[in-house]
């Protein structure tokens, strides 16, 4: 099928990656919407990392198609698909501990073309104003000068999830965003994830059940490599090929 729906965001058709033979995915459709806040889940070794790997080029799939807005990913670099509006946050937080957390949104802020003088001025207005919004968004606006380095570990993946909002990705992706942190930590990032999808879509990988049952309105189901089922939470929490090989351990 040659047909793209311009309509989503990401098209994932066929998609495989073979490791010495191993198929890690195997022939996976993926269709993710604007505003759409998808989760996967599986068992460990279903190939849920692999994915995000495939779709944000750190890996190079060996079949099908990953089309991002009327783009192949699958001919661009990773630079090249971070640049296209895919942004990728990874399970352990990488903030500049020594840097402040203003410093730290500040060194992600997409750099423009250089200006001078008064346009330099007004670029650094934008700046500062941007960082502050997206602080309030990550719900550090009180800690914009305190090292990252004395955040906790939630307010660290917070601030590395705004240091991929302020480049404003059209796909966010984001594997295991609350593990290790507290309930308290885990409600506030639900509340953040629907702040986030208001502009974008986010893709995530998560195990924890009742944060999918907070933030995904559909949910995708891998087991060895192959999708196994897909709908909404009640509908794989019911299916009996998901309990078997998921839900029910
Ligand atoms: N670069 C690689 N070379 C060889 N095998 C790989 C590579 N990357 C992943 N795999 C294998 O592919 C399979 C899927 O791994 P992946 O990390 O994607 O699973 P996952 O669903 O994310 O699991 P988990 O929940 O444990 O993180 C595993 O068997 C893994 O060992």
């Amino acid at each position: 099928m040659n047909y793209i729906n311009p309509n989503l965001v990401l098209t994932v058709e066929d998609l495989t990656v073979s490791f010495d033979g191993f198929k890690a995915v195997d022939g996976l459709n993926l269709y993710i919407a604007p505003n759409e806040c998808r989760v996967i889940i599986g068992p460990n070794g279903a190939g849920k990392t692999t994915v995000l790997d495939l779709i944000c080029g750190r890996t190079k799939a060996t079949g099908g198609r990953i089309d991002f807005k009327g783009q192949n990913l699958r001919k661009l670099r990773e630079d090249q698909i971070v640049h296209a509006g895919v942004g990728r946050k990874f399970q352990t937080p990488s903030v500049y501990e020594d840097l402040t957390v203003f410093e730290n949104l500040e060194i992600s802020y997409p750099r423009g073309h250089s200006v001078f003088g008064a346009l330099a001025f007004r670029r650094d207005a934008q700046v500062r104003a941007r960082i502050e919004e997206i602080a309030e968004t990550i719900f550090l606006s009180d800690l914009l000068s305190v090292k990252a380095a004395f955040l906790s570990h939630g307010q660290k993946q917070w601030l590395e999830i705004g240091m991929l909002l302020i480049q404003d990705p059209v796909l966010l992706m984001l594997d295991e965003p609350v593990a290790g942190m507290s309930v308290a930590e885990r409600v506030k990032t639900a509340e953040l994830l629907r702040r986030i999808v208001a502009d974008r879509s986010v893709l995530v990988i998560e195990h924890d059940m009742k944060f999918v049952e907070d933030i995904s309105t559909r949910v995708t189901v891998l087991h060895q490599g192959k999708l196994l089922a897909e709908g909404s939470m009640a509908k794989v929490q019911a299916d009996p090929n998901v309990i078997e090989v998921y839900l029910g351990h």
